[in-house]
């Protein structure tokens, strides 16, 4: 549905925010783009709609070049900027008439209105709605082609907790129907709840690609503890041969770095159960993808000089 060769985008003054990246969608996929702030996420969406020409490389969507040939491409697709524009003055109900007036072959507003949850609101003046309303309404808007391929920039910024829920409902049951969606988010917790795949991106390149399982799994999983009275770390097994990578002690605190969790978790609790000992304060966990994007980022950063290779995660 999505497919990105080497793609570069470069601005006015020269600045290349997007620096040769590549990655494909597939049909009825949620790939999410993540990033530190300034990554080149929005550029790259920016592309992939149609808004601008890239400097270098290729995209495809839906087969066709969205630049070239918006004309094949615009009606099968939807598309929710970070900030949309709408006329103030309108109401809810009259944005979506008007809206549905631009698309051909367009849903009932009222229908795509009830879908993001704005039924009740349908009267109000859109200066009057709170921001996670006007989002909502954006999405709605974005709804009303039915699309093929959906682009969501930042979709629940600016959204409360419930909201935030609600819109990963809305995306979710949009998958089951077979959409594609394209997503960029902050948010690591979206896209390990939504994406099927994402891509991470770093200062215009992608430092990181893979299924969100596949991205954490590369990541150590952390083991901590307190060090019973009276033991020492040269108490504990062999950390080597429970499969821990490194380790650190913190006064009487041990944290412990593996990426063999239940090898070096069984080895440990075995030793204690043998000891009699308790281990207190003791915490186990698998890398979360926030642990995963931040120690990705920060390799990337050191490794830039040097040139950053992209880490396929993917069979
Ligand atoms: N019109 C422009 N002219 C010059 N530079 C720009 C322009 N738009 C964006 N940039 C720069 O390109 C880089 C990438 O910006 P972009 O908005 O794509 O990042 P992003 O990953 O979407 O960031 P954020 O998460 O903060 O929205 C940034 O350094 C930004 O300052």
């Amino acid at each position: 549905m999505i497919e990105v060769t080497d793609l570069r985008r470069v601005y006015g003054g020269g600045f290349e925010a997007v620096r040769g990246i590549d990655f494909s969608v597939r049909r009825g996929e949620v790939f999410a783009l993540l990033g530190t702030n300034g990554a080149g996420k929005t550029s790259t969406v920016e592309l992939l709609e149609g808004l601008a020409p890239p400097a270098g490389g290729r995209v495809r969507v839906l087969g066709h070049d969205p630049y070239t040939e918006r004309a094949a491409v615009r009606p099968r697709t939807g598309v929710m900027l970070q900030e949309g524009g709408f006329p103030s003055e309108l109401t809810v109900a009259e944005t979506a008439r008007m809206w549905a007036g631009c698309v051909s072959g367009a849903r009932p507003p009222m229908e795509v209105l009830e879908v993001v949850g704005l039924q009740s609101k349908t009267d109000t003046r859109v200066k009057q709605l709170s921001g996670g309303q006007r989002r909502r309404l954006d999405l709605a808007l974005a709804l009303l082609g039915d699309p093929e391929v959906l682009f969501l920039d930042e979709p629940s910024t600016g959204l409360d907790a419930e909201g935030r829920r609600d819109t990963w409902e809305l995306v979710s049951a949009l998958r089951e129907s077979g959409t594609t969606v394209l997503l960029t988010t902050h948010y690591l917790e979206e896209a390990e709840q939504l994406a099927d795949r994402l891509a991470i991106m770093h200062e215009g390149r992608i430092a990181a690609t893979g299924t969100p399982a596949e991205v954490t799994a590369s990541r150590p999983s952390r083991i901590s503890f307190e060090l019973p009275d009276g033991y020492f770390v040269g108490d504990l097994p062999p950390l080597g041969e429970l499969g821990v990578g490194d380790h650190e002690v913190d006064g009487r605190i041990v944290r412990l770095r593996t990426h063999e969790l239940q090898r070096a978790a069984t080895g440990l609790l075995v030793w204690a159960g043998q000891a009699g000992v308790e281990l207190r304060r003791l915490d186990m966990r698998s890398a979360s993808l926030e642990e995963a994007f931040l120690g990705i980022a920060k390799e990337a950063a050191a490794g830039a000089a040097e040139g950053t290779t992209t880490k396929e995660y993917a069979a």
